[in-house]
């Protein structure tokens, strides 16, 4: 094994929120680090910078390839969850939408114990990330590393999702990122001039001569090294074994399948779980794995278009709606997205024909009540883990998902969409209760939004505390899309990105967790 020397801080995982460490670390020149990355770097590219064709990605040389465990709930489906693997993580293969839901979403962080975690403390890092093309106002950011746009030319049939909710005396919203996120609205997408702008690109590529910083890819961390309960460093595989050193801090940034699964492979997590695997326990922190949150997605409501649907533009959306399953609810919980072409699982395609001009509008439930787990299977670090999101196994998500089936055919009813449908296609018609609960069962996948594996707090379920550090642990922390305590009611990459900004500035010791 090889033992280099080492670095202040040592960031593992160089995705949505690793890039934006290494970058805001090494603003400090008197502080070096070294960000190892396991996939490959992003730079030339094209697939990962073209925005459009960016579902082409998803299975391919970038992605883990994960799937979860199959679902008796999903008629026994293994659903696949992507999860980049390249410099820029899944930001470099997500489907560039900016969405950072409504500002409740992060006061119940704070509610549930990540203290000083609040909509009022995480709006200056949302803002300082932004490259708003509206420029600043007291809700958005301008100057910051992300360029943030809405479709130039939206696709005639993300214009139309528009006119459609419209018709039915929804809100169309000028800003989705504003206070107010009930209605439909043109999206908006971190597409910086017809490029990706991921975290690599927009943060780590223009400070990449820093000489205080060292970006290794293909480098995979298979171990956390320890004396006692200080983290001194990792273990990496790149042409052999690697140790390397952190004098200050081991920064968790590995994502929320591969940060727990460290974790659970350094002997920290649940004490009768270790146990069942042959680790050895260095700390019994049963919240390791648990509270795994994600937002189911109806892989989606199919039409077949009257008209050709000519070239993808933007990334291949344009448009989203939020609204409420049920009136009785405080705030929207579905939120849907344009597909300019078919957008079916396996199944669903097997029985019906999606081919050809089929355009779709896929349905989410952003305030999904299944949690689920992920778990080891193996203690050998190559094997996946298992993970579950235990879709649907809170019934009221099942109601949920059934009424966002639903409203997409009313939508499909107004004059506007009219206009470009020429026929459902799958389905094929507005579903009675018992064929629609068959159609979410087999349409239903990932919103590719996991996260809450490591949640921060206070109870005995907490991994991480309030500065983000591990429970019982020196020098080691998690700063990545695992330590939300509960999912925001949005797309993951924007909260991600204003966490792993906060969390530089509190490693920084610019801001400090309210006593
Ligand atoms: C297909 C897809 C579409 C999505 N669409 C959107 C969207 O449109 N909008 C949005 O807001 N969100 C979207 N998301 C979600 C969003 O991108 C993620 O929530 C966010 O990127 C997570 O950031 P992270 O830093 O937690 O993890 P990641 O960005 O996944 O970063 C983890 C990094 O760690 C690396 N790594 C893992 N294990 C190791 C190891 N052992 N050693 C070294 N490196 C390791 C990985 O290769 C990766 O680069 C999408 C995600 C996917 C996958």
């Amino acid at each position: 094994m090889n033992t280099t020397d080492g670095y202040d801080y040592v960031v593992v995982g160089g995705g949505s929120a690793g890039c934006v460490l290494a970058a805001r670390l090494t603003e400090d020149p008197d502080v070096t680090v070294l960000l190892l990355e396991a996939g490959p770097d992003h730079a030339g590219i094209d697939s990962l910078d073209t925005p459009g064709t960016w579902a082409s990605l998803l299975g391919g040389a970038y992605d883990w390839g994960y799937h979860f465990t199959a679902n008796p709930l999903l008629d026994g489906r293994e659903v696949p969850i992507p999860r980049g693997r390249v410099l820029g993580g899944s930001s470099s293969i997500n489907a560039m939408l900016w969405y950072r839901g409504h500002a409740s979403d992060y006061d119940a962080w704070e509610t549930a114990g990540a203290k000083g975690w609040n909509y009022a403390s995480l709006l200056p890092y949302f803002r300082r990330a932004e490259d708003w093309e509206g420029g600043a106002t007291a809700e958005r950011g301008a100057g910051g590393p992300i360029r943030i746009t809405t479709p130039p030319n939206p696709h005639p049939v993300a214009a139309g999702l528009l006119e459609a909710a419209a018709e039915l005396d929804m809100t169309v919203l000028d800003d989705c990122n504003g206070p107010d996120i009930e209605g439909a609205a043109l999206a908006n997408l971190n597409i910086d001039d017809g490029h990706r702008g991921s975290t690599a690109r927009a943060y780590l590529d223009p400070v990449l001569a820093r000489p205080n910083l060292t970006v290794r890819t293909g480098a995979t961390v298979t171990e956390l090294v320890f004396a006692g309960t200080r983290c001194t460093g990792v273990r990496y595989r790149s042409h052999g074994v690697v140790e390397v050193r952190a004098h200050a801090e081991t920064l968790l940034c590995a994502g929320a399948i591969a940060s727990p699964h460290l974790l659970l492979l350094a002997g920290i997590g649940d004490l009768e779980h270790l146990g069942e695997h042959g680790v050895t326990v260095r700390a019994d922190l049963p919240g390791v794995g648990r509270n795994l949150q994600d937002h189911p997605l109806l892989m989606g409501v199919n039409f077949r278009s009257r008209r050709p649907l000519g070239p993808v533009r933007d990334n291949g959306g344009g448009a989203i709606l939020n609204w409420r399953s049920d009136p009785a609810l405080d705030l929207p919980d579905l939120h849907a997205f344009i597909v300019q072409g078919p957008h079916a699982t396996p199944e669903v395609t097997k029985r019906y024909d999606v081919a050809g001009d089929v355009f779709a509008i896929s349905p989410g439930l952003m305030r999904s009540r299944s949690v689920g787990r992920l778990s080891l299977r193996s203690a050998d670090p190559e094997v996946a883990p298992d993970i579950d999101p235990r879709y649907l196994s809170d019934p009221r998500d099942l109601d949920a998902l059934v009424s966002g089936l639903d409203y997409i055919f009313d939508l499909a009813g107004t004059a506007a969409l009219r206009g470009l449908i020429d026929t459902p296609a799958a389905p094929d018609r507005r579903l009675d209760r018992a064929e629609a609960e068959a159609f979410v069962r087999a349409s239903c996948s990932t919103f590719f939004h996991v996260g809450g594996t490591c949640a921060m707090g206070v109870g005995p379920d907490a991994v991480v505390d309030p500065e983000l550090r591990v429970y019982g642990f020196d020098r080691l922390r998690v700063v990545d899309a695992s330590v939300i305590p509960i999912l925001p009611s949005c797309n993951t990459n924007a909260p991600v990105i204003a966490l792993a900004e906060r969390a530089a500035a509190l490693i920084r010791g610019h801001e400090r967790t309210p006593s």
